[in-house]
């Protein structure tokens, strides 16, 4: 995809990554529309790119992407302004274990209700010119964060969302690719403002595993992570694709084609097998985390890589 001139709109994007994937975006030629929540910081971004890249090549819209009414407000006002839109991206994000229901609402809800929003607006059956919409999971969307279990289950939401939505526009003949983006822990506000106990419900020893997997395996900075981006938004032939990015490089995931393709180990059962398959689960006390998997053919217990970096993968470079 060739983006000059192209319409991109990026939500959460007055700081951290989505500030990134702004720019990078101005870089490459688009026009942008940046959507967040904070107003202050939002509005000074917006004065900050003027003077870099010109008054007409972006502006700053106030929404709150939990909000029906104010993001599908906003989307009108941009189609209006811009005339199009040919990008999405779906960034805005927050980790806050107590307060879990706000953090499903914006990690999930926000990316549903912006994919479906571009989709009505895209779809080349409405008349629209397709495009791309990249939707910002983690790697705690691939494998368990054990400090954020509520984070790590709208990340893998965001997954599966995306690579169904996907296939949905592939059947239907959209024209619209859905990508997902999954980085290593990045420096961001978000990371930095996690560390303070009002977002933690969780015991020592789980605070430890995770801190020290930032100090042996260091964090990202936010512009490396807008190339692995810029990658999922150029290469047109990806679609239900995943780029996972860590300190070593990004890869392309390889997922299983069905769930049954995933490894598994079976497990006999006799009649009403759901329900004998619900007491395995209650009764076998070796088994924590585990999935049991039940179709016609019958009951398997499904082998999970243990951490993201273990699933089948493909290298690319961004440079
Ligand atoms: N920082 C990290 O280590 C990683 C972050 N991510 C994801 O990247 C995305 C961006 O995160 P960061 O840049 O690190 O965070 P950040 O906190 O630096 O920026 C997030 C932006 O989203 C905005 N926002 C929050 N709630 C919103 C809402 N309801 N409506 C509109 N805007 C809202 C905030 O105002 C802020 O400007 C998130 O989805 C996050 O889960 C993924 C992997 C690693
Ligand atoms: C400091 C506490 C914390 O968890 C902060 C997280 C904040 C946001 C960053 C998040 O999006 C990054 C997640 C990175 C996850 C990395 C790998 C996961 O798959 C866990 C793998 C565990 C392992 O490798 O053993």
């Amino acid at each position: 995809m060739d983006l000059k001139d192209k319409v991109a709109v990026v939500t959460g994007a007055a700081q951290g990554l989505g500030r990134s994937f702004v720019e990078i975006l101005l870089k490459n030629g688009a026009k942008v529309a940046l959507i967040d929540v904070n107003k202050s910081v939002g509005d000074e971004l917006k004065s900050t790119l003027d003077q870099e890249y010109g008054r007409d090549r972006t502006e700053f819209y106030t929404a709150d992407v939990t909000s029906e009414e104010d993001f599908k407000g906003v989307w009108e006002k941009i189609v209006k302004a811009f005339g199009r839109i040919d990008i999405l991206c779906n960034n805005a994000g927050i980790i806050n274990e107590k307060h879990w229901e706000k953090t499903i609402a914006v990690n999930l809800g926000g990316v549903v209700r912006g994919t479906y929003l571009a989709l009505e607006h895209m779809k080349k059956e409405n008349g629209g010119n397709g495009g791309v919409i990249i939707n910002i999971s983690s790697m705690a969307g691939l494998g368990p964060l054990p400090m954020a279990p509520i984070y790590t289950a709208t990340k893998h939401g965001v997954v599966g969302f995306s690579r169904a939505m996907a296939a949905v526009s592939k059947l239907a003949n959209y024209g619209v690719r859905i990508n997902i983006l999954c980085p290593w822990f990045v420096k961001t506000s978000l990371l930095s403002n996690f560390n303070s106990e009002e977002h933690i419900e969780q015991t020592p020893p789980v605070k430890s595993v995770t801190e020290s997997m930032m100090q042996t395996r260091g964090c990202l900075e936010t512009d490396v992570v807008a190339k692995a981006f810029l990658v999922l938004v150029k290469d047109e032939s990806k679609n239900g694709d995943a780029l996972m990015i860590d300190p070593e490089g990004a890869v392309f995931i390889t997922f299983p084609e069905r769930a049954k393709d995933l490894r598994s180990t079976p497990v006999s059962l006799e009649t009403d097998v759901v329900a004998k398959a619900f007491l395995v689960l209650v009764k076998d006390e070796s088994k924590n985390g585990d999935a049991l998997m039940i179709d016609p053919e019958g009951a398997v217990f499904i082998t999970f890589p243990e951490r993201a970096k273990d699933l089948r993968s493909t290298p690319v470079s961004l440079e």
